[in-house]
């Protein structure tokens, strides 16, 4: 019997040179298509939270909101959008960041967490860690308290989590 991470891992499609030559995307969207595997893509998202009472689950734009805004019903928590520059209508926080085939800036509302709130970051992907290390310092800015942030791929030759800090990190599947 293959394990749920397995079935996730198999699901996971490799798309060379996208976006850029040299780039081997993982494609999720045939883990999106499958019921089974969308379900149980949230539910090992979820249980990495553990013991912990999350407040707010926090989704990165766009992928990231797929898997966070789930977690977050299956949490009992809120879902807070961290959004690419100039998509949040309220006063923001900003960050510029590298990611594996660019740049970016991120942005999120003042007041989407409060001070000392418990914090779950979901995104579909750890590469090199900017966008992560982005919404982390976004996350610092707001004075909430962090759990942990987990993703359901990471690139393991991208040592992303190196970036994070003190941040407990955790992955669904890595290669
Ligand atoms: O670890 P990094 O090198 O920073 O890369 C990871 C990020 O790259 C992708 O986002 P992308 O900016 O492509 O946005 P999308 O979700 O809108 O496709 C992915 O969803 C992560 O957020
Ligand atoms: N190789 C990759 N595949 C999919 N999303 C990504 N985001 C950053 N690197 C990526």
């Amino acid at each position: 019997m293959t394990s749920p991470s397995d079935q996730i891992r198999a699901g996971i499609r490799d798309v060379p040179d996208f976006p850029k030559p040299g780039i081997v995307f993982k494609d999720i969207a045939p883990i999106l298509s499958d019921p089974e595997l969308l379900k149980k893509s949230i539910n090992l998202l979820t249980a990495t939270a553990g013991d912990v009472n999350i407040d707010k689950v926090v989704g990165i734009d766009a992928r990231g909101f797929i898997f966070a805004a789930p977690v977050a019903l299956a949490l009992n928590a809120g879902f807070v959008p961290i959004r690419k520059q100039g998509k949040l209508p309220w006063q923001t926080h900003s960050m510029a960041y590298s990611l594996e085939y660019g740049e970016n800036v991120v942005e999120i509302h003042k007041d989407a967490i409060l001070p000392g709130e418990n914090v779950l970051l979901v995104d579909d992907l750890l590469a090199t860690g900017g966008t992560a290390a982005a919404a982390i310092k976004l996350i610092d800015q707001l004075e909430a308290n962090l759990i942990a942030a987990s993703f359901l791929i990471e690139l393991n030759f991208l040592n992303g989590r190196d970036l994070l800090g003190d941040t407990r990190v955790e992955a669904v599947v890595d290669f």
